[in-house]
């Protein structure tokens, strides 16, 4: 061997040992994945060895042998609170466990889907307490929006952030210090307790006098690195439980990762919890994932069309998409298109997104078309549809874009609008991140998936026991032929090709993948159209059998398909590939038709006078003064007293708005049956069926974790 062939032999081998590192690398993190998988599956192994044991409550559980749905000495006065102030007739699974458990001075950790009802269950023992409660919660807008709601329901609630002028500074020091003043909960950011020498001794002063009730830390999982939303500050809020030891912590999150509570118990120093999980499950949202088009006028066209077919009442929306810029097309084009539509990403001025944030709160603006900069701030419960423009960076992510519909309980959409093309674009953004590609990879598994139910994906991803769908998602609605199509030739000529552009040093993307396999082997490819081979890509990245490689230039980051560890496999017939192929869709069971039920006359009436209750109430928002489950109990059931309504909607709210709403009931009334008797109005009321929820083309089932 002469030293050029040497050198050859050894840049070879040099080459070889890369591929094997990264193919370690590759297994490695697979491993680590495992691991975290297997710790989740064996509490699962528990969870639903005591489900098994009958030992659940209700759709959640508690992690605990004690009893915390017995008799409690407060019972009476938390029932009364719960009606009476904040218009609540029946408590959600787990809320009054929680609560007992709190006013029990336990520490508690509260595992509850978005929309589940956190809030009440540190509100409700604030108010039963003595003393002042403290909550820790993220973000400015988050706060204001807690603090007004509490303010129209008449609570003394206060707020010490940044925005916090010198005066009212004053007042909550007064409060904490000396006792002075009536406030019983105040909002902080954690800043406040990581930043604050000043603020941190007033509540030693507060604590020590027996008058610090409880901790709240809402939004939890922003203390773990592994939740979505990590925060530094929220690490060292440790510091409440080592100096107030004896204030109990509800810790409350919608993020059910078991390693994101591992270590958020451990970064709040709480060991001794007691832990409520409710189900990931929000039985009112209907899934589904539409192929989207390459072209974007179409995909708009789809959109428009969806919005006005479905929500022609200006029920509020929210869309998703991938780019600032996107954002601000796709809200042009739905207003060209004559609905009313803006934008919202982290590129305009704080003041023109809260402008607009306010217009869609306010249901002045019906869609809010976003990047994912407008996510954990958006507190609205009456969101009808949450559409996903491109594809969002994960399962998780997923669960808690699309949980923004619906947190009122009421029926409403989630629709995912989906192309293989989508994927190296959002690929190239998350592929440096910790997992960034696998997490990807899981929601991709998702939208490619033609015949596995939506939600049973959710349940094995957050490690929860599988449970009936109800038609409640595209795949089990409809069934449409599925077609699996052995695809291990085309692999074998893909990874051939790849083969062959990786010896001659060049790269090649998706797109192009596509391009060469039409141009070069179209007798193979011909059966499938260019959308499905670029899915059968996918799935060969999905099944590892190729791979991502990822590249700068000056101007992006370019995604490139290389050969996976699994090709091998391929190649010598160990491993089969396939791919669902959906046929026609059949509908079953359900009707075809996508009008949603209009909202009855009285039920207009009402949404118009909360919105100018509201506006008069010092412009707090319209579902402060009713939520719409309350519009829709009022205009079935019709109350004709103020002791009726108030068993609908509490003492507070019946005395601040029951005559303007009576009087509108009675108009109504009359205005309907304008000849009758009170005696025949009264005996046609009795008549008058529950309007039943319909969600375009289903039944629902309404709140079926309800307790009685
Ligand atoms: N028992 C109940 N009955 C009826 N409505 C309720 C009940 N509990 C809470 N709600 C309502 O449900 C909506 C969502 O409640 P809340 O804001 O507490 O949800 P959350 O669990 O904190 O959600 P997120 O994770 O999105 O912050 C609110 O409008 C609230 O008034
Ligand atoms: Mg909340």
């Amino acid at each position: 061997m002469n030293s050029e062939e040497v050198l050859e032999e050894l840049l070879n081998v040099e080459l070889q040992i890369n591929e094997v590192q990264a193919e370690i690398n590759v297994l490695l993190e697979r491993q680590d994945n495992l691991y975290q998988r297997k710790s989740e599956l064996q509490s699962l192994l528990e969870l639903c060895k005591e489900t098994e044991d009958s030992v659940s409550q209700g759709t959640g559980t508690s992690t605990n042998s004690e009893n915390w749905s017995g008799s409690f000495k407060w019972d009476s006065e938390a029932d009364d609170i719960k009606l009476n102030i904040f218009g609540i007739s029946s408590y959600r699974a787990n809320q009054r466990e929680i609560v007992n458990a709190v006013m029990s001075g336990r520490d508690v950790l509260v595992i509850m889907a978005a929309g589940g009802g956190k809030s009440l269950c540190y509100q409700l023992p604030a108010l039963l307490y003595d003393g002042i409660a403290l909550v820790v919660s993220p973000l400015l807008s988050l706060i204001q929006d807690q603090v007004m709601g509490l303010a129209a329901l008449g609570i003394s609630a206060s707020m010490l952030t940044s925005a916090t002028s010198k005066e009212d500074e004053k007042f909550i020091y007064k409060n904490l210090e000396k006792g002075e003043g009536s406030m019983k909960i105040l909002y902080v950011t954690p800043e406040k307790i990581s930043k604050s020498k000043r603020f941190m001794s007033k509540l030693e002063k507060c604590y020590h006098a027996g008058r610090l009730s409880l901790i709240a830390i809402d939004e939890a999982h922003c203390c773990s690195q592994w939740g979505h939303d990590f925060r530094p500050d929220y690490k060292n809020l440790g510091i409440l439980k080592t100096q107030f030891p004896n204030a109990p912590v509800i810790a409350l999150t919608a993020t059910a990762t078991q390693r994101v509570q591992n270590d958020l118990v451990e970064m709040l120093r709480i060991p001794k919890y007691v832990k409520f999980v409710s189900t990931v499950n929000r039985p009112n949202l209907f899934y589904m994932v539409r192929e989207k088009s390459s072209v974007s006028k179409v995909v708009i066209d789809q959109i428009a069309e969806f919005i006005q077919e479905s929500y022609p009442n200006n029920e509020s929306g929210i869309i998703y998409c991938f780019s600032r810029k996107e954002c601000e097309q796709v809200a042009k084009e739905l207003r060209v298109r004559g609905i009313s539509a803006d934008h919202y990403h982290a590129d305009m001025d704080s003041v023109a997104r809260e402008k607009v944030h306010m217009r869609w709160s306010n249901s002045r603006l019906q869609v809010i078309v976003g990047t994912v900069a407008f996510g954990m701030g958006i507190n609205k419960p009456d969101v009808r549809f949450v559409i996903h423009h491109s594809l969002s960076k994960s399962m998780e992510t997923y669960y808690q874009e699309s949980g923004r519909a619906g947190r009122d309980g009421l029926p409403s959409e989630c629709l995912l609008y989906y192309r293989p093309g989508d994927v190296p674009r959002q690929s190239s953004m998350v592929f440096y991140e910790n997992s960034g590609l696998e997490n990807l990879y899981g929601i991709v598994q998702y939208c490619q998936s033609r015949r596995q139910c939506r939600r049973s994906v959710f349940f094995r991803h957050f490690a929860e026991p599988l449970k009936d769908c109800n038609g409640m998602c595209d795949l089990c609605a409809v069934a449409s032929e599925v077609k699996e199509v052995d695809v291990c030739s085309h692999a074998r000529v893909i990874i051939s090709m790849l083969q062959d552009v990786q010896k001659s040093n060049q790269k090649m993307t998706m797109l192009q993948l596509v391009d060469k396999l039409k141009a070069k082997h179209n007798d193979l490819v011909s059966d499938l159209r260019k959308e499905e081979i670029e899915q059968l890509i996918v799935q060969l990245l999905l099944d590892r059998v190729l791979k991502e490689e990822f590249q700068h230039t000056a101007y992006a980051t370019n995604a490139y398909v290389s050969i996976g560890p699994l090709a091998r496999q391929v190649l010598q017939g160990k491993k089969v590939v396939k791919i669902e192929i959906s046929g026609k869709q059949k509908v079953t069971g359900v009707k075809s038709t996508r009008k949603s039920a209009a909202p009855s006359g009285l039920e207009c009436k009402l949404d118009k006078l909360r919105k100018e209750l509201a506006s008069m109430d010092g412009g707090i928002f319209p579902h402060s003064v009713l939520s719409t489950q309350q519009i829709s109990v009022l205009s079935a059931q019709k109350p004709t007293s103020l002791d009726q309504l108030e068993t609908m909607i509490g003492k507070v709210k019946a005395e601040k708005y029951g005559d303007r709403i009576l009087e509108e009931i009675d108009k109504w009334s009359i205005g309907q049956n304008p000849n009758a008797s009170e005696e025949e109005q009264e005996e046609d009321e009795n008549r008058t069926p529950k309007r039943p929820k319909t969600i375009n083309t289903h039944v629902v089932i309404e709140s079926s974790d309800e307790e009685a």
